[in-house]
This record gives structure tokens, sequence and C-alpha cells, in this order.
């Protein structure tokens, strides 16, 4: 599929039919790890398959329909990473996926954040399975390496509930995360679905709980600011670091905890969707870099 950004960018699609197929099949994974992250549950105060958690406008059918939007622009970052595009285009393409976003989902937010940090990777998978970079170059060192500068000095939304959060509590957010190859992703997220080893479909949810739980914990997530401040982004922390430390998912009756923190952050009208975002990036990257020996 060719989408609208993609048309205005000639290499692209003069050479999408060249493309090997490992560059074929990104945006489609991509889009299916944002399915993984959906169907995950207990998520504290994020909407699942199960419930809206903290939301009142979207449900697991709005994030279903934005996922199928902005698939075929997970695909065009891939190629443009593919042929060596720099950020200018890279920021074109991003800002037609959140508009593909907004109609789906009748103007409601579901996945900005996972079309800025997802959409870079699958660029990164692109621009390394192009042999544009060392194929051992984990993806995050990509993003860094080849875009990080100008992710931090390009321009800033100024009006986003994120950029009004991280503004009156000097957080990082999304932009310095991606610039310094994605620290929580490699360091918190994908070392939590690791060490749960998941050996069956039921086990590979557990470990995206593990995983989920885990980058709340430690990450310093716009969302929570934005809805519940400082205290609420405490609060969060707190709660998924005493599930962590009492054996997350291996701990016996694991689900009965998980959902009783989901509730808690329910109850405060708490949503960490940036650590939902890195959830679905620390699956991408899962099935992309091979764990270091
Ligand atoms: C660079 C942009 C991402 C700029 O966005 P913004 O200025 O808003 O920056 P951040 O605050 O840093 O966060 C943006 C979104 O990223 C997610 N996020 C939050 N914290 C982190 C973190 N520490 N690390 C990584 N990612 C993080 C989060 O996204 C999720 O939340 C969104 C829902 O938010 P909101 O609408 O506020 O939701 P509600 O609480 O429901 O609102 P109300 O009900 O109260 O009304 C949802 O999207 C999740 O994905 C942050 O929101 C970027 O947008 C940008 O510059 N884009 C231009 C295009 C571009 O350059 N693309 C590059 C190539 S793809
Ligand atoms: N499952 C989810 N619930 C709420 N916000 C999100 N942002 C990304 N994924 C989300």
């Amino acid at each position: 599929m060719i989408t609208a950004a993609a048309r205005n960018i000639e290499p692209l699609v003069a050479s999408r039919g060249q493309m090997p197929s490992g560059i074929r099949a990104i945006g489609g994974f991509a889009a299916d790890c944002l399915a993984m992250e959906l169907e995950t549950w207990p998520k504290p105060g994020l909407v699942s398959h199960v419930d809206n958690g903290s939301h009142v406008d979207m449900d697991a059918g709005t994030f279903r329909r934005s996922a199928a939007a902005i698939m075929p622009y997970l695909q065009s970052l891939a190629e443009a990473g593919a042929l060596g595009c720099g950020m200018g285009v890279l920021r074109v393409i991003g800002l037609e996926a959140e508009r593909a976003m907004l109609e789906a989902t009748s103007g409601v937010n579901t996945h900005r954040g996972a079309i800025f940090g997802l959409g870079l990777l699958c660029a990164a998978a692109g621009a390394r399975a192009g042999g544009l970079v060392d194929p051992a170059r984990p993806l995050g060192d990509v993003v860094a390496r080849l875009w990080g500068a100008s992710i931090l000095h390009g321009p800033v939304l100024l009006h986003s509930h994120g950029s009004v959060a991280r503004r009156r509590f000097r957080a990082g957010g999304a932009r310095i995360e991606a610039a310094s190859g994605f620290p929580s992703v490699y360091r918190i997220g994908l070392p939590a679905l690791r060490r749960t080893m998941p050996a069956t479909p039921e086990d590979a949810e557990a470990a995206r709980v593990e995983a989920c739980f885990a980058l709340i914990a430690s990450v310093e997530d716009t969302n929570l600011l934005h809805r519940g401040g400082l205290e609420g982004l405490r609060f969060a922390r707190r709660a998924a670091r005493r599930f962590i430390d009492a054996g997350g998912v291996r701990a016996p009756g694991w689900r009965v905890s998980a959902r009783w923190v989901h509730e808690s952050f329910v109850a405060r009208r708490l949503s960490p969707g940036g650590s939902a975002d890195l959830l679905a990036m620390s699956l991408f990257v899962d099935a992309h870099d091979a764990p270091r020996s």
C-alpha cells in the first residue's frame, strides 16, 4: 500500500518493488507488536481487550483501528530508512501517520508516542536490512547514530500534554528516550521480557505483563505526569516496583496482585501511555536484535 506521505517521496515509490522481503515485512510486524501490547492484561490503567482502564474516550476497538491506519506509514518509515533518508523525510511520514491515526479514531490520541518511537525503530530496521549500517548494531544504537542529533534539535510540539508536562516537571520524554537509543527498552523492557522466557502463549502474555510493570517502575512517563502530576508518577512507580520486587509474574497469585494495581491506577485516573508504547517497542526489538551473549 502506498501512503500519501510516500507519494510525496518519489524515490520511495520508485524503489518499493525492489525492496527485499525482509524490509517489506517490517511495518506489518510493528503493527503486530501494537496488537500484542493491547492484548496484554492486567496493564495498570491502560486499555486492553479486557477493559478500558482509566480511559472513557477509547477502547480496544479504537486501538485496533489506529494500529491498522498507521501500519502503512510504519512500513514507509522502514523503506525510508532502507533508502538512507534523513530525519526531515521521517518527520513528514510521522506527521502523516499522526493524521491517519486521528482520522481513524475520530480525534483521539492513541498512538502518537508509538508512531514516533516504533516508527524510528522501523526506520532503523530498514537501514540495517538495507545494508546501510553494521548488521550487528542494535536498532536503538542505529536510531541514536543516524538521527539522534536531529531528534534533539528538531521542532518541538508546544501544546501537547507531553510538552506541558515536560516543561512543568523538567521530564525527558519520548525525544530523549529515542535520541539516547531507547535505554528504557534495552535496560528494562527487553531484559524483563527475556528473563520470563515464554514457553506457551499464556506465558508470553505474562512476560508482557512483567515488562509493562518493569517499565512503569522506572520510566519518567509524561502521560502519568500529565494526569497525576509528580504525586501520580511516584505512586505509579512505587506500585509497579512493589509488584516486581515481590517476584512479578513468577510469584504465586500474581494475576490477583497485578489486577489490584490496575484497579488502583483506574481509581486515580492514571494511565502510563509511554510505558505501553515502550512495551510495544521492546517486543519489536526482541524479535529484531539477537540476545547479547
Ligand atoms: C516527539 C513527539 C513524540 C512529541 O510529543 P510530545 O511533545 O507530546 O512529547 P512527549 O511528552 O515526550 O511524549 C509523546 C508521547 O510519547 C509517549 N511517552 C510519554 N513518556 C514517554 C517516555 N518517557 N518515553 C517514551 N515515550 C513516552 C506518550 O504517548 C502515549 O500517550 C499518548 C496519549 O497521550 P494523551 O493524548 O496526553 O492522552 P490522555 O491522557 O488520554 O489525554 P486526556 O484523556 O487527558 O485528554 C499516546 O499517544 C501514547 O502513545 C506521550 O504522549 C512527536 O509527537 C513528534 O514530534 N512528532 C512529529 C513527527 C516525528 O518527528 N516523527 C519522527 C519519525 S516517526
Ligand atoms: N493500551 C494503551 N492504553 C492507553 N494508552 C496507551 N497508549 C499506548 N497504548 C495504550
